[in-house]
């Protein structure tokens, strides 16, 4: 195997994918795209449904993460997924596009971000996208319509979800067509990334296509996806990073890197890559032994997450997914009809309607995002339940509360130490309150209400909202993350800031990260086309910035 690239990628997830193809089809550089997971041409993972079972539990393709007890969870631990091999997490997804609010961009300026107001990224979520309804056509202010990024409206809705959003216009929330258009507020679609009925994930989108062929890269000479191998820790000369190390014919290798190490490898690959790699708190990394590079305390703190609360209702239609012997009849025949011609319920992506309101009057933007789920998704799927049902998550969009990554170990490949700091303003846990009430509220609707069925864990709670203690208490028993950690090498001016508005690592030289973590905050919505975003624009800081030199002070040493 070639042993030295111009650039070395860390991690083939959403930023990575987007970041590698990019390079690979701009310039004549070498570029190797380095994934510890394997390739991504799996049934499981591109058709739609295939995710439940990829899900529950750490795999070959999910790392399957657990938190540190949550105080605010009732000291219970969350659960933390995450994708492994080509793609990533957009492998493993939802696939609900979203991207946030405008607001949610300029914030992120307004906070030292040069670049980043959504007046900056929002040509990159264009040129990412391919949307079916403007496809093919580049006009559209809002959407891409020939980028690489598939976008879809879903296959075959199911009916339940046409019930949900009708029930929440009877409770007072309009209908929206475009939960990326002009306004976010109401009830409606999401749109998906999928493709003829398959995922889209970033792999596909930006590597291979969906197409067969061991290399991955699209038939590009340049570009080199390295999967199944995973990297050890980036690779030093003084402070400047010269390539990653991997282990391969057992003994630790070194892949060299001419211009840059990117690190890619995601909220909780990339900060522990750097602090096993020496680029860290220096207290922290002296707890194990590593050698210090550069101190730099922004390393793993700021993780952000969407922390959800999802209300169950068990309903006895075999239109919605469940446990049931006619639902195996039924999934028999949907397995049939989706090997001809990608339709029906397996091309659902579970989560296909939802929601953006707002807490309480007064605010300008929604602050809660509803999923509305065709199934009893109890426990990310852990916990099964006999018969059918649907379900509905509320999560906070813009949490205050914050946690951090820490290592657990100074091996690359142990689980670092997840603290999500749920719940730990308390503001947080009030908003949640309200958005329980208002799921209630939908449920009570006569077009879902009247379908009959019993929720699961909610029902003993008032319907007059005379019980805020709890509501209070069946969150902490039952919130957890709905997949969106971010913050953890977080971009900014300031001297707590991981990364510069170009990315790069501050204090060492030819280092760079691009992936979710770098955002300062979280966006009000998903983060797979954010994050897709991310590495669009890295592309361009990377060909067409690289000469700009932007002097920080260096952080002080921790006493
Ligand atoms: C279950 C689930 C559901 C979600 N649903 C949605 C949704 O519906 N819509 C949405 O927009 N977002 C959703 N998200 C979130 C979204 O997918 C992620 O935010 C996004 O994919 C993150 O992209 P990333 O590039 O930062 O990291 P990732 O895509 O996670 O990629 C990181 C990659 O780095 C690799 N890596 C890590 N360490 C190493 C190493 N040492 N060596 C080599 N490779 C390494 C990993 O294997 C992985 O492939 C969901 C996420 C999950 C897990």
């Amino acid at each position: 195997m070639e042993r030295e690239f111009d650039f070395v990628i860390v991690g083939a997830g959403s930023a990575g994918c987007a970041l590698a193809g990019r390079l690979a089809d701009s310039g004549g550089d070498s570029i190797a795209l380095v994934e510890a997971g394997g390739r991504d041409h799996h049934t499981l993972v591109w058709t739609p449904a295939g995710y439940a079972a990829l899900l529950p539990r750490a795999g070959a393709r999910n790392y399957g993460y657990a938190t540190v007890p949550q105080p605010g969870l009732d000291g219970r631990r969350g659960y933390q997924p995450r994708g492994r091999g080509l793609g990533g997490s957009s492998s493993l997804n939802g696939m609900i596009y979203l991207r946030g609010r405008p607001g949610d961009y300029d914030d992120w300026a307004a906070a030292g971000c040069d670049g980043w107001s959504w007046d900056d990224v929002l040509p990159y979520f264009r040129r990412a996208e391919c949307n079916v309804r403007v496809d093919g056509r580049d006009d559209h202010p809002l959407h891409g319509g020939s980028g690489p990024q598939q976008v879809s409206d879903l296959r075959t809705p199911n009916p339940f979800g046409q019930r949900f959003i009708e029930a929440a216009q009877q409770a007072g929330y309009p209908y929206n067509d475009d939960f990326n258009g002009e306004t976010q507020q109401g009830a409606g679609w999401y749109q998906v990334t999928q493709h003829g009925g398959e995922r889209w994930n970033a792999a596909r989108a930006y590597l291979h296509g969906g197409r067969g062929g061991a290399a991955c890269n699209g038939g590009r000479a340049n570009l080199h996806v390295l999967a199944g191998l995973p990297v050890l820790r980036i690779a030093f000369a003084g402070r400047r990073a010269i390539g990653v190390m991997v282990r391969q014919d057992g003994r630790e290798q070194l892949i060299r890197a001419r211009r840059e190490v990117i690190v890619s490898a995601g909220a909780f690959g990339s900060p522990q890559l750097l602090m096993v790699s020496g680029v860290g708190p220096a207290r922290h990394l002296g707890e194990f032994g590593i050698p210090m590079v550069h101190d730099l305390p922004g390393v793993g703190g700021n993780l952000q997450d969407h922390l959800g609360v999802a209300l169950h209702k068990r309903v006895g239609s075999p239109e919605l997914f469940g446990v049931s012997l006619g639902g195996v009849f039924r999934l028999l025949g949907e397995i049939l009809r989706y090997r001809r011609d990608r339709s029906g319920m397996l091309s659902s992506n579970y989560a296909e309607a939802g929601a953006f309101v707002c807490s309480r009057a007064g605010l300008d933007e929604p602050d809660l995002q509803l999923h509305f789920v065709v199934a009893m998704a109890d426990d990310h799927l852990r916990r099964m339940h006999l018969g059918h049902g649907y379900s509905c998550h509320v999560c906070l969009l813009r949490p205050r509360s914050r946690g951090e990554v820490r290592l657990a170990s100074p091996d690359m490949r142990a689980a670092p130490r997840i603290d999500p700091g749920y719940l730990s303003d308390v503001r947080d846990l009030d908003d949640l309150v309200a958005g329980v009430r208002i799921v209630r509220s939908i449920f009570a609707m006569p077009q879902l209400a009247a379908l009959g069925g019993k929720e699961l864990y909610s029902a003993g709670l008032r319907a007059d909202g005379s019980d805020d203690d709890a509501v209070r208490a069946f969150i902490r028993a039952r919130a957890d993350t709905i997949y969106h950690p971010v913050g953890t090498c977080r971009m900014g001016m300031d001297t707590r800031a991981v990364v510069d508005p170009q990315l790069r690592v501050r204090g060492v030289q030819a280092l760079r990260v691009v992936d979710a973590s770098i955002m300062p905050t979280l966006v009000g919505g998903s983060t797979n086309a954010p994050a897709i975003m991310i590495g669009e624009r890295a592309h361009d800081l990377i060909r067409f910035a690289p000469h700009v030199t932007l002097r920080l002070p260096e952080p002080a040493l921790e006493a």
